[in-house]
């Protein structure tokens, strides 16, 4: 699954920007605070006239601080995967009831120097753990390959049916990248300069979808 990061687009023109990805398993949606992260982007207003203007389903990345008090309404408004950072909340577990009750799958992030291994026991309560391989805030950022020993780990349980979730991972996919994730078990790829950055969008979102399934050593899981 490729899911082009709206991030790297156009803000003034994002219907547009989001037709020109209409292949896209998924949109993702980076909002941010400018407190859980040095960086502004987008709210739920604008949620909620993007669910409007695209079929994409939304996938919203909340880099915010107090995602209990947030993350539902994003749920309630139609987002089809609500994902919150573990390290923005003492109480994820809550939060991720509280998105799947308000009609969302839930997501669970953590940044690339967070180790998995504390959340793994609760990672049952999501359906999409997003592992940053980038510090969370900026688009344009150089992948870091050591977070792909944590898509590894969850893979296995994935693989051994021990957990039902989508491994997705965003910061730095691009041609160079894609195939290593995949490798590592990844399932949903968040791309945003690679493909907003590209001449045609569309076709790079086809091109990553190509390299990532060439070497994709399961099959895609359906959430
Ligand atoms: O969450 C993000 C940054 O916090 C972005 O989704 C991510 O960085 C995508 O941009 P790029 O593909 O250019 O790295």
């Amino acid at each position: 699954m490729i899911a082009p990061s709206i991030l790297s687009a156009d803000f003034a023109r994002l219907a547009d920007e989001a037709a020109a990805v209409a292949g896209s398993d998924w949109l993702h949606v980076d909002v941010m605070d400018a407190h859980f992260v040095p960086n502004l982007t987008l709210g739920l207003p604008v949620v909620e006239s993007l669910l409007k203007a695209t079929d994409i389903p939304l996938d919203c990345h909340l880099m915010i601080e107090n995602p209990g008090r947030w993350a539902p309404p994003y749920a309630e408004a139609g987002a089809y995967n609500v994902t919150i950072h573990a390290e923005a909340t003492d109480d994820p577990i809550s939060v991720a009831r509280d998105i799947r009750a308000a009609g969302a799958k839930a997501g669970l992030s953590v940044k690339p120097g967070t180790p998995i291994e504390p959340y793994l026991e609760i990672l049952k309560e999501f359906d999409t753990l997003l592992v940053m391989s980038v510090e969370p805030g900026f688009g344009g950022q150089s992948f870091i390959p050591d977070v792909l020993s944590k898509a590894r780990a969850v893979r296995k349980l994935v693989d051994s049916g021990e957990l039902t979730l989508i491994v997705e991972i965003d910061g730095g996919i691009n041609t160079d990248t894609v195939e290593a994730a995949a490798e590592a078990g990844v399932d949903c790829f968040v791309a945003g300069s690679a493909v907003y950055g590209a001449a045609d969008p569309a076709e790079a979102v086809r091109k990553l979808r190509a390299q990532a399934a060439a070497v994709s050593p399961h099959l895609t899981l359906a959430v």
